[in-house]
């Protein structure tokens, strides 16, 4: 669903014509909702996205108005449905989308970290010359860049890296492990300076999402959410921690062992968030 048209007949058509590779998908699309009914699962990704210099929060009273024309419709046409948003700032639209909706929040996710995690499994495995898919480690928090990376955790085959060097990730590690997480919160800035966006990683990252709602795996994904309660938080604040995510939508928070730095890290962050949302005009 889109409101531009022909740009949503040529994504449309050019999908369609790859239905031969991907099992029997039916591909519709529709500048009318009413194409969106008794959906499982929405995945919002409409509105402006950052011009070269933007930060993702820049765009947070935009989307909001994008947003506020959008959930209502999907809701009204698929009241059952899980909303997954990752229009940007992601985390502040999750929980403006939780907020018009009136789903519960377990119905309610953001893309989050699950693609920071990625990048930051991908810059691992450059540097160690191990797979992504065997460098074990997560980026919590905002989708941003206050994003925060739990290096306490970070391991390969069940090897820490903090066993191995001490002050990895904080100043003075000999190692420059700090750098890998700089790479990951500039890596979208430095796309979209290269090509104007972002799209296959992202992409890639909605799909594994959505495998996992819709198959109901219990796998655990860095996604936003509510994380009220969680490392200290307070107030409905909606970051990425690692869930468990099924058929009905987020089932629980994993709650993962932080030392005082990441904590404090965290906090950071949902104090910025706390703030960016009483801003926010719903
Ligand atoms: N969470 C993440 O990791 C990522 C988030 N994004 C975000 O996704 C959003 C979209 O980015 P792009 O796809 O690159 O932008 P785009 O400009 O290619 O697409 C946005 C689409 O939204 C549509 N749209 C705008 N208002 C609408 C409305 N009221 N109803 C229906 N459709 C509407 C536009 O017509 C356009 O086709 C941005 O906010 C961007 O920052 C993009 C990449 C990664
Ligand atoms: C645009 C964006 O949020 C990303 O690629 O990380």
């Amino acid at each position: 669903m889109d409101t531009m048209a022909d740009k949503l007949k040529g994504e449309m058509m050019d999908l369609q014509h790859g239905s031969a590779f991907i099992k029997n998908a039916k591909i519709q699309a529709s500048t009318d909702y009413a194409v969106t009914a008794g959906s499982h699962v929405c995945v919002v990704t409409a509105g402006v996205r950052q011009r070269v210099g933007e930060t993702r929060l820049d765009l947070v009273q935009r989307n909001t108005d994008v947003l506020k024309k959008i959930i209502p419709e999907l809701v009204k046409h698929s009241p059952d449905a899980i909303l997954l948003i990752a229009s940007n700032p992601v985390d502040i639209l999750t929980y403006v989308s939780w907020k018009i909706s009136g789903l519960p929040k377990h119905r309610v996710i953001g893309s989050g970290t699950n693609l920071d995690s990625a990048r930051f499994r991908y810059m691992l495995s450059s540097k160690l010359g191990v797979a992504s898919t065997s460098c074990h480690g997560y980026i919590i928090g905002e989708h941003g860049d206050s994003s925060v990376p739990v290096w306490s955790g970070v391991n390969i085959a069940g090897v820490m890296l903090r066993d191995l060097n001490k002050s990895v990730g904080q100043e003075g590690d000999p190692e420059n492990w700090k750098d890998t997480h700089m790479k990951v919160v500039n890596a979208a800035y430095e796309v979209i300076k290269l090509k104007g966006y972002t799209s296959w990683a992202i992409g890639l990252s909605l799909t594994e999402i959505v495998r996992a709602l819709i198959t109901d795996s219990n796998t655990i994904h860095p996604v936003t959410t509510c994380i009220k309660g969680e490392h200290g938080v307070e107030g409905d604040v909606f970051l990425s921690l690692p869930c468990v995510l099924g058929r009905h939508g987020m089932y629980d928070v994993i709650r993962q062992p932080l030392n005082d730095h990441e904590r404090e890290m965290l906090l950071k962050s949902a104090n910025l968030m706390l703030k960016i949302q009483a801003d926010i005009k719903l």
